[in-house]
């Protein structure tokens, strides 16, 4: 029987706010991808950016694959790929650590060379130059993730007592995450590296102990989101409707522009409605994407 391997890999939401290159939360929609050995590289690819996700000569799947084992001098076996993609390129639910995870898992398999999770982990973070995507990509639930200057990465996944329901919210145009870090400071002042700290650990404890009712406060942010919110209009629309109209909390989803909802669970018809009444009052459009909060291991 030829040998095909099976990988589900989950969207993925950073930072929640305050957690920059810190915290990650998986979500239920995902890249899936079969794999097995063939004459020539080749992809069928269906879902969301086809026209990438299925070009042969630039799939970022394909590139890491052949990138991890010619760092390891094997030679890389041609690979047919089928894929279907859930996760939008560009948009900040993760599809470049997805797709790099998923290129180091095939090299890991058909390079032989069994790499435990934590050195996917590792390989994945390296490549994507912060952990907190592929953190929650490799682990599920909410992640905790850090990376030392010398290249050490380790992560951990809380699994939250509650399953709030996920809105994200993405808009007509993407951005990179390459452009939406150039658009950071240097260095922050002490009054906000204190504020993120106090939010971040609040959070990290809230996801631990199902605690909804302190999202708001804890998902606010002053690292990241203020620069980038002129690059992603749907941020200062929707914020504010955190703790109203059943949404919890509210924040960028990873470097935008998408905008990530935690609801309180039988809120999701309300919670909508309210951002469908923004958006059209603010003449803008949006795709909404209801989903869960991912938790299966690989
Ligand atoms: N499945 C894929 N195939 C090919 N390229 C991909 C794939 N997934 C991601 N990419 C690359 O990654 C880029 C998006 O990464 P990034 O800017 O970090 O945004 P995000 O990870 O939030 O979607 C795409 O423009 C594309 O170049
Ligand atoms: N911490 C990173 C997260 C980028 O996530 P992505 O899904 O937008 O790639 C950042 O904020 O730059």
């Amino acid at each position: 029987m030829a040998d095909v391997l099976k990988l589900r890999l989950p969207a993925t939401s950073a930072n929640l706010g305050p957690g920059f290159d810190a915290l990650g939360l998986a979500m239920d929609f995902a890249l899936e991808i079969e794999a097995r050995e063939a004459d020539r590289f080749s992809i069928t690819s269906t879902g969301r950016n086809t026209a990438q996700t299925g070009d042969v000569d630039d799939s970022l799947v394909l590139e890491t694959y052949r990138s991890v084992l010619d760092g390891q001098g094997i030679e890389a076996v041609p690979l047919h790929l089928d894929l279907h993609n859930e996760i939008p390129l560009g948009m900040g639910c993760g599809s470049s650590a997805a797709a790099l995870v998923a290129g180091v898992m095939l090299a890991s398999h058909f390079g032989g060379l069994g790499w435990s999770k934590h050195k996917v982990l590792t390989e994945a973070s390296l490549r994507e130059g912060h952990p907190d995507n592929v953190a929650a990509c490799v682990l599920g639930g909410l992640t905790v993730s850090l990376m030392t200057a010398e290249g050490e990465v380790d992560a951990l996944s809380i699994q939250p007592p509650v399953d709030w329901p996920l809105l994200v919210m993405m808009p007509d145009s993407s951005l990179s995450t390459k452009k939406a870090r150039a658009m950071l400071p240097e260095s922050y002042s002490k009054a906000d590296t204190i504020a993120n700290v106090q939010r971040v650990a609040m959070l990290t404890a809230a996801f631990a102990q199902g605690r909804g009712d302190l999202l708001a406060l804890a998902m606010e942010d002053r690292m990241h989101q203020p620069y980038r919110s002129p690059a992603c209009p749907l941020l200062p629309l929707l914020q504010p409707m955190a703790g109203n109209h059943g949404v919890l909390g509210v924040a960028l989803s990873g470097a935008g522009p998408s905008v990530l909802l935690i609801l309180e669970s039988g809120s999701e018809d309300a919670a909508k409605e309210a951002v469908g009444k923004i958006l059209s009052e603010n003449g803008m459009n949006a795709e909404a994407v209801e989903t869960k909060i991912f938790r299966d291991l690989m």
